[in-house]
Order: C-alpha cells, then sequence, then structure tokens
C-alpha cells in the first residue's frame, strides 16, 4: 500500500507547485495523502508500541527477582546460579539494552513523512480557505460562530470547526492586524478547549496559555483592556504559577488605569445588496414568465424556462447526458489549470475536434437557432472552496472590441453538475438567480440590438457552499450571426 503510494507522489515532479484549494477535483487528492498520513502514523505507533511491549514483558521478569534480592541480599547473591544470572545480566544485558534504547523508532516512517513534505498544503492554500470561508460567510449572512459550528446559509452540516481549526483561523487574522474577526475565533478556539486534548495540541504547538496571550492581546489591541483583564484572570486560576500570565496580568492592570474602556458593541450585520439577496434565493417569483417545451430536429421535446425577456435569459433543461457531463468533468480533470480571473477556480480550454463536442454544437444550434462557428472555444470551470466569480460582464466594451474585431452576443453556460448549496449564477439588475441544475443550460444575450454590451446582463457566480460545481461555457461571435443570420427563417 505504502509502495503504491510513494509511487504515485514520485510520478509527480517534484518541484510542481500544488494548488488545492481553488478546485474541489484538486482537493480530492488530499484525501491519498491524509490516508497516507494516518498509515504512516499508525505504522510508527505500531513499532513504538512493540519495542515498549518488549521492555513492559522485560521488566515484569526482572521485578520480583530484583524484590528478593532487595529484601535478602546475601543470601541472595550467595547462591552461585543466582549471582552467575546477576552477573551476566548486568555484564551482557545492559549494554544490549542501551543499544536498544538508543535505537530509533520508525526511522522508515519519519522518511516517508519528510519525503511528501512537498505535498503538503502551503500558505497560498491556507489563504485562498480563508477567503472561500469569508465568501460563503458575507455573501449568505453568517457568523464566525455559525461556520464553526456547521450551521451553513440555514442547513446544519454534520461537521464542525476544533479548537485548533478556530485557533489557527484566529492567528490568521491577528498577524493580518484583523483584532476584530481574531478575537471572534480566539474566543470560539477558547469555548471548544478540550483540556483532555492537550497532549495532542502540544505536538501541533497549541497551549491554553499562548491561546490567552493571543486574545490578551487581541483584546487590547482594540482597546478593550478589561476584556483582556477577564481572560487572563481566568487564565491564572488555573494556571496561577505562569510567569506569561502574571507578566501580562500586571501589565494590563498598568495599562487600564492609563487607558480608560471603549465600549465595545458587535457590529449587526449589513442589510443584504442584490448580489447578496440573489445569492440567497430572495428574488422574487416572475410571474408573467413560464416553462414551456419546444421541439427541435434534435430532441424529441426540449424544456425551456424563460427567466427574463428583456435581456433575454433562458434555461434549457436535460440538454446534456449524464454520461456527456462524466466526460466533460474527466476531460477537465487532466487539464485544469489555474484561472486568472478567479481565484477559487480552475478552468481548462476544450478542443473543438472531439466528437462530443462536434455532437453538442449540432444540438445546441438547433436549440438556440444560433451558429456556434467562429466562436471562442469552450471553457471548463470547476470550482473550489467558496469559489465565486464576481460581479462582470461577458461582453467587451468598445476598446475591447475594436480590438478584437468581434464581440461576444450570447453566453452559453452549461452546468455540468448539481450542487448540493450554493453556486447560483445571479444577474442582480434584472433579479434573476439560477440554481445550478446538471445537464441545463443558460443561454442568454450581452448585447442590445444595437450591438452595444447590455449592462444589465452582468452576473455574478455565488460561492459554493457545499459540493462541487462544473460548468462548460461557450461565447458566441456576434458577427459570426450577422453573416450567417441563421436565426431567419429561410423560407
Ligand atoms: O459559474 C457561473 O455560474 C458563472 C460563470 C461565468 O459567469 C463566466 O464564466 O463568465
Ligand atoms: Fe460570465
Amino acid at each position: 500500500m505504502l509502495l503504491v503510494l510513494l509511487f504515485y507522489i514520485c510520478a509527480c515532479s517534484a518541484d510542481q507547485e500544488y494548488d488545492y484549494s481553488s478546485a474541489v477535483d484538486s482537493l480530492v487528492e488530499l484525501i491519498p495523502l491524509q490516508r497516507y498520513y494516518y498509515g504512516n502514523l499508525s505504522a510508527f505507533a505500531d513499532k513504538m508500541e512493540a519495542k515498549l511491549s518488549t521492555i513492559r514483558r522485560a521488566l515484569s521478569k526482572m521485578r520480583p527477582v530484583l524484590e528478593s534480592a532487595e529484601t535478602q541480599q546475601e543470601l541472595f547473591v550467595g547462591n552461585p546460579l543466582r549471582a552467575y544470572s546477576l552477573l551476566r545480566q548486568l555484564h551482557h544485558d545492559w549494554p544490549n539494552w542501551l543499544d536498544f534504547v538508543e535505537q530509533p523508532i520508525g526511522a522508515v516512517e519519519v522518511k516517508h513523512f519528510r519525503s511528501l513534505e512537498l505535498m503538503l498544503p502551503n500558505q497560498t492554500d491556507m489563504a485562498n480557505a480563508v477567503i472561500g470561508l469569508e465568501q460563503i460567510r458575507d455573501m449568505y449572512g453568517q457568523t464566525e460562530r455559525d461556520l464553526a459550528s456547521g450551521l451553513l446559509h440555514g442547513q446544519q452540516h454534520n461537521v464542525q470547526l476544533s479548537s485548533m481549526d478556530c485557533w489557527s483561523l484566529g492567528r490568521y487574522y491577528f498577524h493580518r492586524k484583523r483584532y476584530v474577526v481574531a478575537t471572534v475565533w480566539l474566543g470560539l478556539a477558547a469555548d471548544r478547549y478540550n483540556v483532555s486534548k492537550e497532549d495532542v495540541y502540544a505536538v501541533q504547538g497549541f497551549h491554553r496559555v499562548e491561546l490567552c496571550q493571543l486574545q490578551a492581546a487581541s483584546l487590547m489591541r482594540q482597546n478593550r483592556n478589561e476584556d483582556a483583564l477577564t481572560v487572563i484572570n481566568a487564565a491564572l486560576e488555573i494556571l496561577p504559577w505562569d510567569m506569561r500570565l502574571q507578566s501580562l496580568h500586571s501589565r494590563l492592570q498598568n495599562r487600564w488605569l492609563v487607558r480608560p474602556r471603549l465600549e465595545f458593541a458587535e457590529e449587526p450585520l449589513p442589510p443584504a445588496d442584490d448580489v447578496q439577496r440573489g445569492c440567497r434565493g430572495q428574488y422574487l417569483w416572475k410571474t408573467k414568465l413560464n416553462c414551456r417545451y419546444t421541439w427541435t430536429p434534435f430532441y424529441e421535446r426540449l424544456k425551456m424556462e424563460e427567466l427574463t425577456l428583456d435581456p433575454y435569459i433562458a434555461l434549457y433543461h436535460d440538454v446534456v447526458s449524464a454520461k456527456e457531463m462524466t466526460m466533460l468533468q474527466n476531460y477537465g480533470r487532466m487539464n485544469l489549470t489555474q484561472d486568472a480571473q478567479r481565484l477559487l477556480a480552475k478552468h481548462c480550454p476544450l478542443p473543438e475536434a472531439i466528437p462530443l463536442v462536434q455532437s453538442l454544437h449540432t444540438r445546441l444550434e438547433h436549440m438556440t437557432g444560433l451558429s456556434l462557428n467562429n466562436s471562442e472555444g469552450w471553457l471548463i470551470t470547476n470550482y473550489g472552496i467558496g469559489g465565486f466569480f464576481g460581479l462582470h460582464k461577458d461582453y467587451f466594451d468598445e476598446i475591447e472590441e475594436a480590438l478584437r474585431g468581434d464581440n461576444r452576443l450570447v453566453t452559453i453556460q452549461i452546468y455540468l453538475s448539481n450542487v448540493s448549496q450554493g453556486g447560483y449564477t445571479v444577474f442582480p439588475h434584472v433579479e434573476v438567480a439560477v440554481k445550478p441544475q446538471a445537464g441545463a443550460a443558460l443561454v442568454f444575450y450581452n448585447l442590445l440590438d444595437s450591438l452595444v454590451g447590455d449592462s444589465r446582463t452582468q452576473h455574478h457566480a455565488c460561492p459554493v457552499i457545499d459540493g462541487d460545481k462544473w460548468i462548460a461555457t461557450k461565447w458566441l461571435s456576434a458577427k459570426e450571426q450577422l453573416v450567417s443570420k441563421s436565426w431567419k427563417c429561410q423560407l
């Protein structure tokens, strides 16, 4: 098992930059790493246990002999057999035991741990994960306490952040001088602190005294000296002799004399803006629009939902089959790279020559009545923790259009997966929110009749709360439609 994993790991080049947080597809790679970490640590523990059990068995044999020797010393060594055995043990066994205890335990496991260090998530992964959590917190109006207790946008998830997770978030914000949020996370770390786990915490460099010190420091930076003193007093009750706490206590008392307490009140959450309302599913239902079936040569029956008529936004259901979605995702899996525009997403272009793409083109041309020729290639995207795409337009403004000699008349965005929670595509100016539905194609017109960009089509991809969001996107050429006029009935 270990060999297989080592092979898998060595197959990746040593200087490769790992980037896990920005796509669920990359986060999956952490699971074999965690499995290896577990296996290696337990192999180490087995060896330690085996060594311990050898020592304990030897000790249990030695103890009764030593006890009888202690009580009747002359009588004991007066017996030649006992005397011989005693001589032998001290002459021969002692140095052998010394060798045995000096032998390092689990040298192989230690080597394995080291060999994987290059593959571990780095600071950027941690920072991106924090950005993802912040996106979820702000977009869905959560508090840090909600996140810590697994309550995400009204849904209780079967997961909690541990004291160490909260401590790590608290330290992250403290070092970035964001003391208000640091204080909240450190407070949560203190609430979740479990004394019975202190030995494990210590391995991770997590100590109660340091937690209290950081909590106090973070409060002091906000001039909340009285609260800092309360934290330190509580800590001193548990650890009265700790010098660091004592010195902080006296510093705080002096500081308290010179700086009066500022009133502190937690800021209420700001009211939701238009994007946030969309992501939270709070737009009003549009009563005049409907869902209808259309017929095309390719589909017997195609379910089409109009989302707004002006600008025109429609959702076609079941355009791509489950098998095709898997094929497209698998292609993406092998080729995803970091997305320059989206921090928490990876993407890759899809070659037009693939038969599946050709068949998709015919289908979409029948479906939309538009030509897919001469348009930009397909792009497959996979989002990561809290993966989102800020408010943007798909069309080019005047200067960009002049440079490119074309514009993007229509966007076709196919959802290649369902998303358990979050990840809507929202158009805040026209209050349209689209929940990702595997196989459905979102089609919207980016340009006005004058062929100028329609700013009402600006859209935002909401942070994914839970699940794996995959999409395939294509932008159709405006020039091509004018030339081919394919949407006109050719009578
Ligand atoms: O992920 C989404 O829902 C929207 C993506 C998008 O707007 C884009 O790729 O241009
Ligand atoms: Fe877009």
